[in-house]
């Protein structure tokens, strides 16, 4: 029997770049008593850089771990393209697009750069386990291409000199980089990044600016990330989203939450 093509294509649908990728409407997220998000909304747009700000137990990390799938939230909801998201996992937000780096280093340490590079294809991956352990037909040609993809991103961020070092044996900026390798490997369309440039001395931070935004303009990957340096948040992001205590207390461009009172307040730690 042929098939006819009628020109339907499956798939996500495209999302032009300023529209809506992502909206957050009223989620409240509570460990027993403590209310680590208290009626959050926010939207991310398509190919801008996002950054979500504000003191210590803000609640930043929490909004990322709901983002990704990893907390749920007692009320609120999800709508990532255009699409009211049900309870996620964090495999399943991956396999949608959405990765992730983490505040603490979460690589495998006795691999090498380039191996923990390719275990970040393993979504990626469509051939069976059988022809995996083979190494053969299929899985030979899919090898091949993840690790065409994984070369390209190394030699994007530039660390070709470490791609055989294990990574329990780099400083931190570069171990910093290899998870952001790795987070690319699965060619994200909303990169989720706590904290990178944690722990970084100044030219650490220059590069991981600069690739940052390198993967925004080059792949055209929506990022999204926390950050406490204040310089970097205002040199990258598009727009601000300034938490407090569980609750947003400012939106908008670099230039108009720094002049934000309450915002000045919340770093100053006055009390209200
Ligand atoms: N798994 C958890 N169990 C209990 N309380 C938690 C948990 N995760 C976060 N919290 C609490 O929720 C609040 C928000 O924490 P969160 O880590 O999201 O803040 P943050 O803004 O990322 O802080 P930091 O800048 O210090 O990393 C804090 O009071 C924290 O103690």
């Amino acid at each position: 029997m042929a098939f006819v093509d009628t020109g339907r294509k499956t798939g996500p649908k495209p999302i032009a770049a300023g529209e809506v990728l992502l909206e957050v409407e009223g989620i409240s997220l509570a460990f027993g008593g403590v209310k680590a998000l208290n009626s959050i909304s926010f939207d991310i747009r398509k190919g801008e850089v996002r950054a979500i700000i504000g003191p210590n137990g803000a609640g930043k990390t929490s909004m990322l771990n709901v983002i990704n799938g990893f907390y749920h939230p007692q009320h609120g909801r999800i709508t990532y393209r255009g699409e009211l998201r049900r309870r996620q996992r964090p495999d399943t937000a991956a396999a949608q697009g959405i990765s992730r780096t983490f505040q603490n280093v979460a690589l495998f340490k006795g691999l090498t750069t380039l191996d923990n590079i390719m275990a970040g294809r393993a979504l990626k991956m469509n051939v069976g386990f059988f022809w995996q352990c083979l190494r053969f037909g299929p899985a030979l040609t899919e090898e091949i291409e993840h690790r065409r993809k994984v070369e390209e991103i190394i030699d994007f961020l530039e660390i070709e000199h470490i791609r055989k070092v294990p990574v329990g044996k780099l400083p931190y900026g570069l171990k910093k980089r290899v998870e952001l390798g790795r987070a690319l490997a699965q060619e994200p369309e909303l990169l989720l990044l706590d904290e990178p440039m944690a722990g970084m001395n100044l030219e650490e931070k220059e590069d991981m600016s600069r690739f940052i935004l390198d993967v925004r303009e080059q792949f055209g990957t929506t990022i999204a990330l926390i950050e406490h340096d204040m310089g970097v948040v205002m040199d990258i992001s598009d727009r601000v989203v300034v938490l407090d205590y569980g609750r947003k207390i400012a939106d908008g461009t670099p230039d108009e939450v720094q002049k934000n009172q309450d915002v000045i307040d919340a770093y100053l730690g006055v009390q209200h």
